[in-house]
């Protein structure tokens, strides 16, 4: 049988594994050498697919892409050589700036757009949410003149992107079976006045479609077949959808037209499927990888009341609790759905329900109010899924787990896909999991779905960064070197807080030595011949007296071993062996009636047979609240490490990373004021003209705008924001430039740093010609050591002369002086220690503060930050607002006090506290020392450190 779908199941016909896996080595093999892709996966189907196991079908891939992207790797060095075609050209960023609103491209977007206009070739891109995978199908368009064609599973989707496009004077349309105005929309397609033809598959694949779409071919310029969310064509993936299986006959009727498929997610064997279906001609595949650096990952046992849980996420504003943004709180069942909204509701929270089992109009009532910013919670199953382009939500929050770790990255996805941090944080508890598997049985789909929620557990369990986790999930070639962040989840966070030194029973490296529980309980699992599940161990190990356990047991010498220990910590236990499989979990049937038991494993039996060996490792979620806390000495010298250089691997931070720090930046009050009044203008601009808000212009350039005040036409044109168009810009700028004109008093406009200290100068700053000439030299991009061999000056000398130039009012980075964030964190801590201050670091002797730092600090680098501290303290005791050097506010993220999780965990990252609160305390007085002598009144006074807007789009996750 050469199966033509090979992703259709098991065959019973099927030839033994291991001759099987012979055969697609060998093919693989023969691959390498002379076939194109598209022929390997060919090939794979006649050596009957179906009979391989997932590990062989991976290793087939696995070596197949190897291959591919070694050979890749080579034509790609050879096609740089001829780099021309490699760069867009002028006219091509003209168009992108024009259209789109983007000043460049995102690598993968040129390496697919220029595939497919200079090379017609066939693509399947796999991209991250958010990554920007429209603008791959869009731009062959609006560059070429010729019409694209997208094919997507939902018309919601399809009407959001056509109503953008319009908005954005791009023509676009979309046909569907179920659309009005059929024959007017074709009609006008073939007068060329579409540019994007938006269809279902449906559409596509019934017989009227057909013939539609073959006329096109035939009588208008096509210039490429976009299929989104490809995935749903692969019964492997998460949303298969029948009708997707049908798009191969788009190669008969557009033969010679290039195809895109794009994804957020495919496993090789879906990837393969999508090349098999579409018939995909030697396709150039990208991946974009799946890290979403801007995500912060937590993960949290359900407490006793939902709402204490959801209220640790909100803020209390104006005797209200809310979030800060958008959410969706996502739910397993939906009477869980109920509860929760009627809970926020009972605390006048207002929030939207939505499940499947609601009508489809109180459904697209529900999302409407969400997409349009008038409700802005959601809670909902996993029904409100694809199709929620908004691209502002803030919190994914799920009370009650995934599934997989497939459902659970595509879920989190939501949130955050304008870049800006977001939370996504669980909820969860052991029932869940019994949930899910008792749905899985439902299902009959047990086997592999009980793997999935393995892995979930795994994920939910570990004590290492989430983010790593996430990432080493679905990347084959994953690297554990990829950069953390302090932020990046709740591990990364607790163990930048150092957590070795809260709990009692950990090891000075945070470990819990697992050996005598994980011994007592396979002896327990031994003791009743491994036919049970884990309740019924955990009654042996506490020697209970349920009539469940018979006298033959509990005369075994290991009856009660446990005794000393809850049930709550066997239960932990047990999930951990699971979890690290060293209990074998074994799928059985009593008539209808599907049980799982669990057996000890391979593993288990080789550690139970070695007296010697030992399991020591992170405690999970559930033993590290059970573990014992330890007071912590509050004058411990924490030199912690950033999470940044977890595993030993000092990294510079990504672009990626650095926005999301940069979004931990307080805002000034006047720019969130402005900020607001223009999100109120947007919603009223949406609400006039019935589209969403984000088509009008996404919230970072409503906080550009803030920021920036531009006053007419010609300033918000200058300021080239990103993502706000030339049509946007003419459509709703002058809206947006009023709001601003009516708001803005002139003189109320905040001042450079420079014309203040041009007007306030610090005392004794010499500005003399030999600092102008380093600084001159430096902004020319020269770095310290050239202009002091240049100049045959000190390095030290060079460093003063730019630090001067920084006094004077000229904007300096200070990581542009090699001073990175742990450094300076390290000086800070040190000045503080000495001098019990920060405010008034005047007289700060430079030895001593090295004395106490590590060696590797230099005495350049502590003299950076003592400038950057004498220019806050002079600009603070002003008191005129000023708007920040680029990164000057860098040096102060660890001084944001109002991180709730650090104030709220007793022992929390002491050290930086007592740093950030004497900060604070020392400014206050400094400020009411000027006031008192100023006779200023609080009420008058400027405020300088802004407090964190609770609707503030950027504020960070913590
Ligand atoms: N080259 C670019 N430069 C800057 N921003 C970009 C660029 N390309 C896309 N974006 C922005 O990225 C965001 C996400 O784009 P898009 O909706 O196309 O992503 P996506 O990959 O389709 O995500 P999803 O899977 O969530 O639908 C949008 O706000 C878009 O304006």
């Amino acid at each position: 049988m050469y199966n033509d779908q090979f992703a259709v199941g098991r065959s019973e016909d099927i030839m033994k594994p291991s001759q099987a896996r012979y055969l697609s080595l060998r093919l693989t093999t023969v691959a390498h050498t002379y076939l194109s892709k598209e022929m390997f996966i060919l090939g794979l189907n006649k050596i009957k697919m179906d009979s391989l196991d997932d590990e062989q079908l991976n290793d087939c891939f696995n070596n197949y892409e190897k291959t591919m992207l070694i050979s890749d790797e080579k034509n790609n060095s050879t096609n740089k050589s001829k780099s021309n075609e490699v760069n867009p050209k002028s006219e091509h960023l003209e168009i992108l700036f024009k259209k789109f609103g983007h000043k460049s491209f995102r690598e993968l977007q040129w390496k697919i757009i220029n595939s497919i206009l200079s090379h017609k070739k066939d693509n399947l891109a796999v991209m991250t949410t958010g990554y920007g995978k429209s603008l791959c199908y869009q731009f062959p368009a609006v560059y070429s003149g010729s019409i694209t064609i997208v094919i997507s599973p939902l018309i919601s989707l399809m009407e959001d992107q056509v109503l953008y496009l319009n908005t954005a004077n791009i023509s676009a349309c979309l046909l569907g079976t179920a659309q009005k105005n059929h024959s007017h929309t074709i009609k006008e397609i073939f007068e060329k006045k579409y540019l994007l033809v938006y269809i279902t598959p449906e559409f596509c694949s019934g017989e009227y479609g057909y013939d539609i779409l073959k006329s096109i071919n035939e009588k208008l310029d096509v210039v490429l077949i976009a299929v989104d969310e490809a995935h749903c064509l692969s019964s492997w993936g998460h949303d298969f959808r029948t009708s997707y299986r049908k798009l191969g006959l788009l190669k008969d009727i557009f033969p010679n037209i290039p195809i895109l498929a794009v994804t957020a997610t495919a496993t090789a064997r879906v990837k393969s499927d999508i090349v098999k279906v579409l018939r995909l001609k030697n396709p150039q595949i990208s991946n974009s990888g799946f890290d979403r650096p801007n995500l912060y990952y937590e993960i949290n046992l359900k407490g006793d009341d939902v709402f204490v849980d959801l209220k640790q996420l909100m803020v209390h504003t104006e005797g209200k609790w809310a979030f800060n943004g958008p959410t969706i709180i996502y739910c397993i069942r939906r009477k869980d759905t109920e509860e929760i909204c009627q809970i926020l509701r009972n605390h006048q929270i207002e929030c939207v329900q939505y499940h499947a089992g609601m009508s489809l109009s109180s459904r697209k009532d529900a999302h409407e109010q969400f997409v349009k910013d008038k409700i802005s919670i959601v809670v909902a199953t996993i029904a409100f899924g694809m199709g929620i382009d908004k691209p502002d939500i803030r919190n994914v929050i799920h009370y009650g787990c995934s599934n997989s770790i497939e459902g659970y990255y595509q879920e989190v996805g939501r949130a955050g896909r304008d870049g800006n941090s977001s939370k996504c944080v669980t909820y969860y508890d052991n029932q869940d999991f019994q949930l899910h598997e008792f749905l899985a049985r439902q299902s009959g789909q047990q086997g592999n779905k009980s793997d999935k929620i393995t892995a979930m557990k795994e994920f939910l369990s570990t004590v290492n960064c989430r983010r790593q986790y996430i990432l080493s999930y679905f990347e084959e070639n994953f690297s554990e070197n990829t950069a953390t962040q302090k932020n990046c989840c709740d591990n990364c966070l607790k163990r930048y807080k150092n957590p070795t030194i809260m709990y009692e029973e950990l090891d000075f490296s945070g470990k819990y030595n697992y050996t005598e529980d994980a011994r007592k309980f396979l002896l327990a699992v031994q003791a009743l011949k491994e036919s049970f599940g884990i309740g019924m161990y955990i009654l042996f190990l506490k020697g209970s007296y349920s009539s469940k356990i018979n006298d033959h047991v509990r005369n075994s010498p290991n009856f009660g071993i446990g005794k000393n220990k809850s049930t709550d910590w066997w239960k932990a236990i047990g999930y951990y062996l699971e979890v690290k499989k060293y209990l074998r979990k074994i799928h059985s049937k009593k008539g209808t009636f599907n049980y799982c038991i669990f057996g000890i494993s391979k593993e288990g039996n080789s550690f139970l047979e070695n007296s010697d060996a030992k399991i020591i490792d992170f405690p999970t979620a559930e033993i590290t609240r059970m573990l014992k806390k330890k007071p912590i000495k509050t004058s411990t010298w924490v030199n912690n490490t950033d999470c940044r250089t977890l595993n030993g691997n000092k990294k510079s931070l990504k672009q990626d990373d650095q926005k999301t720090l940069d979004q931990d930046i307080p805002l000034k009050e006047e720019v969130l004021k402005i900020y607001n009044l223009l999100l109120n203008c947007r919603r009223g601009l949406a609400s006039s003209l019935n589209i969403m808000p984000y088509m009008i212009a996404p919230n970072t350039v409503l906080m550009s705008i803030a920021k920036n005040l531009p006053r007419n036409l010609k300033e918000l044109q200058d300021l080239k924001i990103d993502g706000f168009t030339e049509a946007q810009i003419s459509k709703f700028g002058p809206q947006f430039l009023k709001t601003v004109c009516d708001n803005v008093p002139k003189e109320m406009s905040t001042k450079s740093i420079k014309e203040i200290l041009e007007q306030h100068p610090i005392n004794n700053v010499k500005w003399g010609i030999s600092s102008r000439t380093t600084y001159t030299q430096f902004v020319n991009n020269k770095t310290i050591s050239d202009i002091a061999k240049e100049r045959n000056l000190a390095e030290s000398t060079v460093t003063n002369h730019i630090l001067t130039a920084m006094k004077y009012g000229y904007p300096i980075k200070i990581s542009q002086l090699g001073v990175t964030s742990n450094a300076r964190n390290i000086i800070m801590q040190a000045i503080n220690k000495l001098h019990n201050s920060l405010a008034s670091p005047g007289n700060i002797l430079l030895k001593p503060v090295k004395d106490i730092c590590p060696s590797e600090i230099t005495y350049d680098q502590i003299k950076a930050v003592c400038t950057y501290l004498e220019i806050r303290a002079h600009l603070n005791r002003l008191k005129i607002l000023y708007e920040e050097f680029e990164d000057f506010n860098y040096s102060d993220i660890c001084l944001q006090s109002k991180e709730p999780e650090l104030m709220k965990e007793e022992n929390s990252d002491e050290m930086l506290c007592a740093v950030v609160d004497e900060f604070e305390k020392q400014l206050q007085e400094d400020i009411e020392l000027v006031d008192a002598n100023n006779q200023i009144t609080q009420e008058e006074r400027p405020v300088k450190r802004m407090k964190q807007e609770d609707s503030l789009l950027d504020s960070p996750p913590r």
